[in-house]
């Protein structure tokens, strides 16, 4: 359907040209950091060693598990949830509906798991298998983007996307023109957002981990650091997994392949770049630099936890005991705005708690390479650039009030610094 006239979002990513660019560079990326951390340098910048062939990348059997993995975790969607979940108001001021059961679907998955292990499923083999594991993953990013592009064609512009919409195929195919793109009950977004590559991260994480023991008798320190923490990130996401109804990729961004890849290939292949490293780089360490990294990661979970209850406890009820005694300012859209707590120190406290763990998974894979600092450099630009992004929204939907806001809570991100 055509897309409605008037005034368009400014495009993103440098337009069609970066979003080509990006097409291209993303998966680019992801293999040359899938490639260097196995390989001895592990360099994070320069040529990787050596280019796998077609044959190290294509395997039937990668496509076989990596569609089964897919399955498996539609079918957990599928099962009946301990609650179904309203979304937020859409323009056509209807509200979609999600089931509440991902935090089921990661127990179900580590039971089913567990139970593959005991009858002799080779755990261990999985890191062997994640250069074709990702290729197939990025070619089923690709094929799906094509046919989520294909099914906004027909999709009534109510449900177009405000970024998707800019009539550019290469851009729109990049950014997505299908706000909540579903199947009946089934949103495509909604799943892809927390299950697969969520799910598979902490699952190619235990794998790792399990490939160190058989390697060298038991499991080192700094890969039960990283497990641990990554598995508690995905644990909180599925646990609070109401809470993605309000974050702006489900309420303002496209279904597309920026979306798709991140959330099937990019998710589980990079975000696993430590435990990867760990495996092919051991890195000593001592009890007292572990227990420092681990207080670096509570201070940042718990910034990251409190900033997100107590922003979404006050946008579901503002009489909520434990919000109402903040202090707000009023805007014209009849919504408020905290500027205390929390959200009084810096505009964006759950980002710099995010940060803060991003830090944590990182060091204890010692400080002689780059490489394991990617995920905190990545995730730094990304998080400035959501930010700059979330600031332009507000200033738009909230406009005197948020110019006020920003006057009494100067810092984005970090305090004093930024
Ligand atoms: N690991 C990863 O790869 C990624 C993790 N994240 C994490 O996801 C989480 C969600 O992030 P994201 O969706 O970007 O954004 P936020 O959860 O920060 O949501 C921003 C929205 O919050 C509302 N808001 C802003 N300021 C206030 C205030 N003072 N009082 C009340 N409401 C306010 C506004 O929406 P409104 O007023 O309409 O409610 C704004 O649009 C973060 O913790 C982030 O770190 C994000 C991206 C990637
Ligand atoms: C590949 C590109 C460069 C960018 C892709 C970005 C995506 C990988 C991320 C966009 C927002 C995300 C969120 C999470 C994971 C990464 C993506 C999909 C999140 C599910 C991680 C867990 C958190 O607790 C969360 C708050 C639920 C996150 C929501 C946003």
């Amino acid at each position: 359907m055509a897309p409605p006239e008037g005034p368009r979002a400014p495009l993103e990513f440098g337009g069609p040209l970066g979003a080509a660019a990006l097409l291209l560079l993303l998966p680019a990326t992801m293999f040359h950091l899938l490639l260097a951390a196995r390989s001895g340098p592990a360099r994070l910048l320069g040529p990787p060693a050596s280019l796998p062939g077609l044959e190290a990348l294509w395997s039937p059997r990668a496509l076989l598990l990596w569609l089964a993995w897919l399955g498996l975790q539609a079918a957990l969607y599928l099962l009946p949830a301990r609650k179904v979940a309203e979304g937020q108001e859409l323009k056509d001021k209807s509200r979609l509906r999600y089931p509440i059961n991902g935090f089921q679907a990661l127990v179900l998955t580590a039971l089913l798991v567990g139970l593959g292990v005991s009858a002799g499923l080779p755990l261990g083999a999985l890191p062997e298998m994640l250069l074709p594991l990702a290729f197939v993953a990025t070619l089923t990013a690709f094929i799906f983007s094509l046919f989520l592009y294909m099914k906004a064609q027909v999709a009534p512009v109510s449900a177009l996307a405000p970024g998707g919409i800019s009539g550019n195929p290469i851009y729109d195919f990049f950014l997505g023109r299908e706000l909540n793109p579903r199947i009946c009950f089934f949103d495509f977004k909604y799943f892809c957002e927390l299950r697969p590559g969520l799910i598979g991260w902490v699952l190619i994480n235990l794998a790792l981990l399990v490939k160190e023991a058989e390697l060298r008798g038991s499991p080192s320190l700094a890969m039960w650091l990283v497990n641990g923490f990554q598995l508690l990130y995905v644990g909180d996401a599925l646990w609070h997994e109401e809470a993605i109804l309000t974050t702006m990729d489900i309420t303002h961004d496209g279904f597309g392949f920026m979306l798709a890849f991140g959330d099937i290939a990019w998710v589980p292949f990079t975000y696993s770049l430590q435990a990867q490293f760990l495996l092919r780089h051991p890195q000593p360490l001592g009890l007292p630099m572990a227990s420092a990294i681990c207080l670096i990661n509570a201070i940042g979970y718990y910034i990251f936890r409190g900033a997100n209850s107590q922003k979404n406890t006050f946008r579901k009820n503002p009489s909520d005991p434990r919000v109402a005694g903040l202090e707000t300012i009023s805007t014209a859209t009849g919504r408020k705005l905290l500027v205390s707590g929390w959200w009084g120190m810096v505009r964006h406290p759950n980002y710099l708690g995010d940060l803060i763990m991003a830090l944590a998974w990182s060091l204890p894979c010692g400080v002689s390479h780059l490489l394991p600092y990617f995920y905190l450099l990545y995730f730094t630009a990304l998080l400035v650039h959501r930010e700059a992004r979330d600031e332009r929204q507000c200033l738009q939907k909230y406009g005197l009030a948020w110019q006020e806001y920003c006057r009494r809570v100067p810092y984005r991100i970090v305090p004093y610094i930024y």
